[in-house]
């Protein structure tokens, strides 16, 4: 039997939404998981170190373990002042400011209209030395979705990181080769998330033969050699990637919907299916260093001290999980994953 034991990992990416969902979100995510950044794209989302507090306290009242730690992040607004920024920072549980551009993603009408509004907003981050999450697309009507995190590089982020070379900055959940080249470029204040549905699927696996809902997240999943350039990247050894699953669970109903919601859920299976990737390229020897030891290093923490182990051991995926009163679809639903974590 094929084991594999590392260091225990982190999601430096995550939804765990908010109320009856909670308990089983922060169930799967805690599973074995020490930390995760806890993305703030709630409904109103989390705006300042009070809101941050009471998201944290009822995360905690969940948690029925003693490993699992929740980093929580800040959503940026127009509005979002250098103040807020310093209260954060004092609160000791806020670890990250998000920008989402406004209309990017799910539950993003508040954030950010113009990166200028907030660059008194990264002077502070920057003084604060707190790191700044992207979610990399513009929104232009006129830029093509498959082509919106190549277009926010090059408008957006070039710019942002010469004015700010001493913010440390997130690429969150890449999907393209001009990512990964970006980043690879880059100071070593600049790093990127990569999920598994990333690394395991194409636009092919959302298009071909039906369209198939659950695969559909923002970003969009790319053509196959953006794909490609992502494993390179994740399985490269370099220390600027590391994991983030963004597990976005949504209802089975929004998700299978002539309208549906952008987000897969990952998170009943996250290190199994990153481990899928790292062994088909014979690289299981570099998922420790993307699973628990890039990540505490960019963010200045701890690495673990104690460690999980993962058995090749298949299993079958159910065809639907609990999701508060209502259900969720996970990704490889009704098929089976080759790892289990012991
Ligand atoms: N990734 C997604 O497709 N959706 C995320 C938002 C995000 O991370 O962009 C969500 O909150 O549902
Ligand atoms: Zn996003
Ligand atoms: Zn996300």
């Amino acid at each position: 039997m094929t084991t594999l034991t590392i260091t225990r990992p982190d999601d430096w990416h995550v939804h765990l939404r908010d109320g009856e969902v909670l308990k089983d979100t922060v169930r799967d995510t805690g599973r074995y998981f020490g930390r995760a950044i806890i993305m703030p794209n709630l409904v109103p989302p989390v705006m300042n170190a009070e809101q941050a507090q009471e998201y944290f306290d009822r995360i905690q009242a969940v948690n029925e373990t003693e490993h699992f730690q929740p980093l929580m992040v800040l959503y940026l607004t127009d509005n979002t002042t250098a103040q807020d920024i310093k209260d954060c920072k004092e609160s000791g549980i806020v670890y990250a400011a998000k920008l989402y551009p406004a209309g990017a993603t799910t539950n993003s009408a508040s954030g950010v209209t113009d990166i200028k509004n907030i660059y008194p907003v990264l002077e502070a981050m920057q003084a604060e030395d707190m790191p700044l999450l992207l979610h990399g697309e513009v929104t232009d009507n006129d830029i093509d979705i498959f082509d919106r995190e190549k277009a926010y590089i090059d408008r957006i982020l070039t710019p942002v990181v010469k004015d700010f070379p001493n913010l440390r900055i997130v690429l969150e959940h890449i999907t393209t080769k001009n990512a990964v080249d970006f980043v690879n470029n880059a100071s070593e204040n600049v790093a990127a998330t990569i999920t598994a549905h990333h690394l395991l699927f194409n636009r092919n696996h959302m298009l071909v033969g039906g369209i198939r809902p659950h695969y559909f997240c923002l970003p969009v999943l790319k053509r196959n050699t953006h794909q490609q350039a992502l494993v390179e990247a994740a399985t490269s050894g370099s220390t600027k990637f590391f994991l983030g699953t963004d597990s976005a669970p949504h209802t089975k109903a929004n998700k299978e919907n002539a309208c549906g919601c952008a987000g897969a859920y990952t998170a009943h299976a996250a290190i199994e299916l990153y481990a899928e990737v790292f062994e088909q390229e014979n690289a299981l020897d570099k998922l420790e260093g993307f699973a628990s030891f890039n990540g505490p290093d960019f963010y200045k923490l701890p690495r673990h001290t104690d460690s999980i182990t993962l058995v090749k051991e298949s299993w079958d995926v159910p065809a639907t999980m609990p999701f508060g009163n209502d259900v969720v679809v996970p990704i490889r639903a009704n098929e089976q994953i080759l790892w289990q974590v012991k």
